[in-house]
């Protein structure tokens, strides 16, 4: 197995030669943030996004991990959804559940799903309510600094324009800063109406973790990592930044390769 790593302040650069040893190493560093979590407080709170970051967690069904990992302690957010009811196609929520919450046994109330068959709106208030309870609640742990939750981790799958969670770049939606989650009904990609995570509740997550896979992704990365095209200064990766909390990139050779570091 080879992969690079390179650290920096809070920031960590994983790259890896294959998607299996980025999937594994994936699992690892989650298992690693669960048992951190259940140390410090008894429960964890992870907030998963859509595409191709959940079959690289399938890595999670091996037995290494069902069988030492206590599932009840998980309590499952989404970052971002299609707002669609959860039999949809176009769900994040079926997605992960058909391709690995449903082969876990969380507690099925400890799954947070936002409901699609509302307005847009009204799922991301309502989703925003939910969050607001279980932060009174301890759930989910609340920001020092705002009043912000602090997820014990928030997982996110970038698009090859950069976007992440469903903030895409140059939208007015990365200014929203008043409100944990937010709506649009003007998605770039299918379908238009979304609910999403603010950039706000993100960086005030303890852990991040941005996941990019394939060579379609290479020049996002590098504005996103290497802070580089000032055409694009509104490109959401590059915006999530943890105000306190540590930031991991898993990338692939593919996705890296035009990283400064690489060339
Ligand atoms: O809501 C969505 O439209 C998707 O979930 C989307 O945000 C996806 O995560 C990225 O486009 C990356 O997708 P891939 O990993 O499949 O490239």
């Amino acid at each position: 197995m080879s992969s690079s790593r390179v650290r920096e302040n809070r920031r960590e650069v994983r790259i890896h030669d294959s998607s299996y040893e980025l999937s594994t190493d994936l699992a690892d560093y989650i298992a690693e943030l669960y048992e951190s979590s259940i140390k410090e407080r008894g429960t964890f709170a992870i907030a998963i996004s859509g595409g191709s970051l959940i079959s690289l967690m399938r890595e999670l069904l091996r037995p290494a991990y069902t069988t030492t990992i206590d599932w009840s302690k998980w309590c499952i957010f989404w970052t971002d959804e299609r707002v669609v009811p959860k039999n949809h196609v176009d769900s994040n929520y079926k997605l992960a559940n058909d391709l690995l919450l449903s082969m876990l046994p969380i507690i099925p109330s400890h799954v947070h799903t936002v409901k699609g068959t509302l307005s847009a709106q009204e799922a991301a208030s309502k989703y925003g309510y939910v969050i607001r309870q279980l932060v009174r609640t301890r759930v989910i742990k609340a920001s020092r600094s705002n009043d912000c939750p602090k997820f014990d981790l928030i997982l996110l799958d970038m698009g090859v324009d950069g976007h992440v969670a469903s903030l895409f770049p140059n939208h007015p939606v990365l200014e929203v800063k008043s409100e944990w989650v937010t709506f649009i009904v003007d998605s770039p990609e299918h379908p238009p109406e979304r609910i999403t995570f603010t950039l706000s509740v993100i960086n005030s997550a303890a852990n991040v973790v941005v996941v990019a896979t394939g060579e379609e992704k290479a020049q996002a990365v590098r504005m996103a990592i290497d802070d580089v095209g000032p055409e694009h200064p509104l490109l959401p990766a590059r915006m999530v930044q943890p105000s306190k909390g540590k930031l991991v990139w898993f990338l692939d050779n593919e996705a890296a390769s035009m990283l400064k570091r690489n060339s």
